[in-house]
């Protein structure tokens, strides 16, 4: 099994998360890891963000990876702030060849036959379908799995904890991602660890 499918199977929902303090980070990341969701993506939307992957992979049993990586600079970047693996929300040859070159369990967003089949020629097989929802939901990645049968998927965007189940449903998705985990301003650990723990019972 390759590290990116090892990662996507180790719980059915990855947190997509936007951190503004780093200092909220390791609260955040203890409060997910108790309720059951260990591989945590911090997207590089915030100036935090390195920081708040150092201090999450201080937290015993997460994998901490980064999201929003959108080109070669940021890729470099995330990894050496110490990024387990890496999320990007499309697919281009630079990025894709880049991280394929540092070996990084890698996980670029696709959201067609073209952006599959150009993943595939890079030699990937695993990938984000990004934005799940508004590309046509379930019905559109089903259509994709039919000539794509040999790749797997974590869907996200718009999905939330009463519609991941569907997605879950269908073998070929591994995970899901989601940013509905965690809220805006000063965390609510107590609040984030029982939204975790019903995300962790989705599947296993
Ligand atoms: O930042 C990135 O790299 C992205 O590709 C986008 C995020 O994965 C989605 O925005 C999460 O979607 P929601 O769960 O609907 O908030």
């Amino acid at each position: 099994m390759t590290l990116i499918e090892k990662i996507m199977r180790t719980a059915p929902v990855i947190p997509v998360l936007v951190i503004e303090d780093a200092a909220h980070a390791r609260g955040i990341a203890e409060a997910l890891v108790a309720g059951g969701l260990p591989v945590l993506e911090v997207t590089l939307r915030t100036a935090a963000a390195l920081d708040a992957i150092a201090e999450m992979k201080k937290v015993p049993g997460a994998i901490v990876g980064a999201g929003t990586i959108v080109d070669v600079p940021s890729l470099e970047c995330a990894i050496g702030a110490g990024a387990e693996f890496i999320v990007s929300p499309g697919l281009t040859d630079n990025l894709g060849k880049a991280a394929v070159a540092k070996g990084i369990p890698f996980l670029p967003g696709v959201a067609s036959a073209g952006d599959i089949m150009r993943g595939l020629e890079l030699g990937l097989t695993h990938f984000k379908f990004f934005p799940a929802e508004a590309n046509g939901g379930l019905p559109a990645l089903k259509s994709l799995i039919g000539p794509f049968g040999q790749c797997k998927f974590c869907p996200t965007g718009g999905i939330k904890q009463d519609t991941a189940a569907d997605w879950l449903a269908v073998p070929e998705i591994l995970c899901v991602g989601g940013s509905w985990l965690v809220g805006k301003g000063v965390p609510e650990v107590a609040a984030i660890e029982s939204a975790a723990r019903a995300a962790s019972a989705l599947r296993n």
